[in-house]
């Protein structure tokens, strides 16, 4: 066994060169394990010695945290531990690191000595294994030793401490900083346990910070309470007052509410708490008004008593007003009512004044109340003007009055009243005769321009006498020409009338034969449904006018029964109804066979009335062809038309264009169902309204249809439509208009111009299909300034028109509009057929 020390021994200071000499795994054990025995064994040793010390410290060390790292380091990357580069396990042979690995893990699991488990590992056995060294002494010798030294210091050595080398001491610091620096593995306990101290650190920091913060504010407090001392006599101290009131009420239990009350009121005003309480408390808020769809039209978010300026500021609560006396007066300041209250000074003067300056005074005041009657004589109505004493701004304010509206150059003034009319006064006679007290608006436009012989696109709403408007105007044209004899009769008439309907040319023969008749003019209409030798019979005398539908006259134009020879006053009435009615070619026929000799010139000339007033020569009493047209609606389908045949055109409207009269009042009903229809009819005509009454409807059965239903009422209904012979159809409105009959079914026929005195109701009990026929239909009744009512049964299949009407009844004032048409989709946007504009006004 010493033997085997001993050579273990000789190999003990070359542990490495051993180990790297010995590849076998088993050797190199018996050699590491040879060369820590022998290290322990040196005895007196010095380098022996200290590599003993060493070992217990680094043992010492081992069991405390080395360890842990050791383990850690270890199973982590599999490197040899610290103690292997002492040179007790020593070596980078892969072998002998598995080895320290695997007593690595196993110390660090067990927590045990590793080195125990070297020597275990060994291939010592028990007996031979040299024992641990005490940890508390280094004087222990090895059991065995085959050294002669060592047998020679055999006797005890007094212990000797021997100070650590100053290398070894730098190198032991430096491992120990590189084992500091070097991460290390702490289990969960102990992180806790750190965590725990970090935070109660911190706590205990924030504590201190606390303390000194209040022990600052206490200081702060006690400073300004002595300054507070000193500022009590400007008025500072109620506030501080406040304060420690709320303090005291504080010490004596008052709620947080109670005190908050107290401060506020201390602070602010009324409403400013309540404001605050608002803000802060959520106290009840006021009921926000909901606006209901029949209020007033302006209804405001706020109550009177809600403005709050005028209780915070007491500037606001006398507010200073404007002191300004009627518009239109220099700064707003009326004199008469300066001078009413300067009276105290004017007398003070005229006591204080001489004899020469009361004499001044008195003139300066004369001349101001002259001055005053020009300004009020000049300020007067026009009404209460003579005519040569009208201004431009009377004329103003004149048309403006009537509504009236003119395009075009040269227009001259309107009449304000027949006598100052230029009228032939036989004319004026015969209208004094027929009743017509005053003019009606578009006469009072009309009448003076075609007396100037100008051309006239005339726009007025139904019934507002537009007849008469191009009646007379043409009567005193006719004057003017030479009496109509057996010579010049067969030339045809002076003037011409178009009318779109027989009714309609029959009524307005009817309206000139009053005039006419008195004035010796003859009259005849060429309507359809009369034989055309009867009319050629009526055109034997001649007559200087003719009243015509375009088909009946082309007729008789193609058949030489007429000449338009001499015909220089063309009326086109109701001009768009005609070209609707596909008479547009009809009417460019008779158009063009007017004489071309007499047509305008398309220049300024055509305006101005000097020229058109005169005979185009001198040798003849030939005047320049006037065309006119009229209408209560105007389409822009109408534009051609009157760009071939009418020159320099003054256009004349009355109100809006297209717009229904305004004394008829509009209700719509939205009924599909025929049963319905039917049934509300009868309600309708048997109920409030008194005939006459007229009842349009779309289709010709229709009207037979209802007629009888009305009759076995007991109502007297007679029908008007295009399949009745001309003398049913004379038949029916004669009927209606002398009382006959009670009801008057019709289609379209007699929507255009039709004057019936005294009709009541007019009931669409199918919506028109177009708003155009819409006005002319409700307007026969509310005519001539007449009230009336016009009552539409409008059905869902009535989309196209749905728009139109509803804008219509927006713009009367005393139409009613029923929710279900203002809320359709289709009265929302224009709908239109054909791409057809609807109730437009190109004029
Ligand atoms: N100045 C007037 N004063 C009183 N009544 C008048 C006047 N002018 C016309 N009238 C009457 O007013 C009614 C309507 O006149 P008229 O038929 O000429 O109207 P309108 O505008 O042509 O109507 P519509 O557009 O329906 O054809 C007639 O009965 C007519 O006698």
């Amino acid at each position: 066994m010493s033997n085997r020390q001993g050579d273990y021994r000789r190999n003990g200071g070359g542990a490495y060169r051993g180990r790297s000499r010995s590849p076998d795994r088993s050797r190199a054990r018996d050699l590491d394990g040879g060369d820590r025995f022998s290290g322990r064994g040196g005895g007196r040793d010095h380098r022996d010695d200290r590599d003993f010390r060493d070992a217990r410290e680094s043992r010492d060390y081992r069991d405390g945290r080395d360890r842990d790292y050791r383990g850690n380091r270890d199973s982590r990357d599999g490197k040899g531990n610290k103690d292997g580069r002492d040179g007790r396990f020593g070596g980078s042979r892969p072998d002998m690191r598995d080895n320290r690995d695997y007593r690595g893990f196993r110390d660090a699991r067990d927590g045990r000595d590793s080195r125990g488990d070297s020597y275990r590992d060994s291939k010592y056995s028990r007996d031979d294994r040299p024992r641990d060294p005490p940890l508390s002494t280094s004087t222990q010798q090895p059991e065995a030793s085959g050294d002669s030294t060592m047998d020679t210091d055999q006797s005890p050595v007094p212990q000797r401490k021997v100070p650590i080398s100053l290398e070894e001491l730098i190198k032991k610091k430096e491992e120990e900083k590189q084992a500091l620096e070097k991460p290390k593995f702490l289990t969960k306990e102990e992180r806790a346990q750190l965590a725990l101290e970090k935070r109660s650190k911190e706590v205990e920091e924030q504590r201190r910070q606390q303390d000194l913060d209040r022990q600052k504010r206490l200081e702060f407090d006690s400073k300004a309470r002595n300054e507070v001392v000193d500022n009590n006599r400007y008025g500072y101290d109620s506030r501080i007052n406040a304060r420690d009131k709320a303090e005291r009420n504080r010490a004596a239990g008052k709620t947080n509410n109670q005190e908050t009350e107290d401060r506020s009121s201390v602070f602010l005003g009324e409403k400013e708490v309540e404001s605050v309480k608002k803000r802060y408390m959520g106290i009840e808020e006021k009921e926000r008004k909901v606006r209901k769809r029949n209020d007033k039209k302006f209804v405001f978010d706020w109550n009177a008593d809600d403005d709050t300026s005028r209780d915070l500021n007491p500037i606001y609560t006398h507010r200073h007003s404007a002191q300004l006396f009627g518009r239109g007066h220099f700064a707003g300041i009326e004199l008469k009512d300066s001078k009413t209250r300067d009276q105290f000074y004017d007398k003070l003067m005229a006591v204080r004044r001489s004899d020469s300056e009361s004499a001044r005074a008195t003139e300066l005041d004369d001349l101001a109340a002259q001055r005053e009657r020009k300004v009020n004589y000049a300020d007067r109505h026009w009404s209460d003007k003579p005519l040569d004493q009208m201004k431009e701004r009377d004329w103003r304010i004149f048309k403006e009055d009537f509504n009236i509206s003119c395009k075009g150059g040269s227009i001259p003034n309107p009449i304000r009243r027949w006598s100052e009319s230029t009228v032939d006064t036989r004319i004026l006679t015969v209208i004094d005769k027929v009743g017509y007290k005053e003019p009606t608006p578009i006469q009072r436009q009309a009448i003076p321009i075609g007396l100037q012989n100008r051309d006239i696109i005339g726009i007025a709403e139904t019934g507002s006498g537009k007849t008469a408007s191009f009646l007379i105007p043409m009567l005193q044209f006719i004057f003017d020409l030479p009496k109509l004899n057996e010579e010049n009769m067969v030339h045809g008439p002076y003037a011409l009338i178009l009318a779109p309907t027989r009714e309609l040319a029959q009524q307005i023969e009817q309206e000139s034969l009053k005039f006419a008749t008195h004035l010796g003019f003859n009259c005849v209409s060429i309507v359809g449904g009369h034989a055309v030798e009867d009319q050629a019979f009526n055109l034997r005398n001649g007559a200087e006018i003719i009243i015509a539908t375009p088909g009946r006259l082309k007729d008789c134009l193609e058949r030489r029964i007429l000449v338009l020879n001499q015909c220089t006053y063309v009326v086109m009435d109701e001009a768009d109804r005609m070209i609707d009615m596909g008479f547009e070619a009809d009417v460019n026929f008779i158009l063009d066979a007017l004489p071309v000799s007499n047509s305008k010139p398309d220049t300024d000339e055509a305006e101005d009335a000097s020229k058109m007033t005169m005979a185009i020569d001198d040798d003849s009493q030939r005047k320049y062809r006037q065309t006119t047209m009229f209408s209560a609606t105007m389409p822009p389908a109408v534009e051609r038309l009157a760009k071939k045949y009418l020159r320099r055109p003054a256009v004349v409207t009355i109100g809006t264009a297209g717009q229904a009269v305004e004394t008829v009042e509009q209700r719509v009903e939205m009924i599909s169902d025929e049963n319905r229809k039917r049934n509300r009819l009868m309600e309708l005509l048997k109920g409030q309204f008194a005939p006459p009454m007229i009842v349009f409807v779309n289709q010709k059965k229709s009207c037979d249809m209802l007629a009888k239903m009305i009759n076995g009422s007991g109502l007297r209904a007679t029908t008007l439509h295009g399949s009745k012979s001309q003398e049913q159809r004379e038949l029916a409105l004669a009927q209606l208009k002398n009382g006959k009959s009670d009801v008057l079914v019709a289609t379209d026929v007699a929507g255009r111009g039709i004057d019936i005195q005294n009709v009541s109701l007019v009931l669409n009990y199918d919506m028109a299909k177009n708003i155009e026929d819409y006005t002319h239909r409700i307007g026969r009744t509310g005519r001539a300034g007449r009230s009336g009512v016009a009552i539409t049964f409008l059905a869902n299949d009535d989309t196209d028109v749905m728009y139109d009407l509803k804008q219509m009844l927006m713009k009367s004032t005393i139409a009613t509009i029923p929710a279900d048409l203002r809320n359709h989709e289709a009265a929302m946007t224009r709908g239109g057929v054909g791409g057809r504009r609807r109730g437009g006004d190109k004029f």
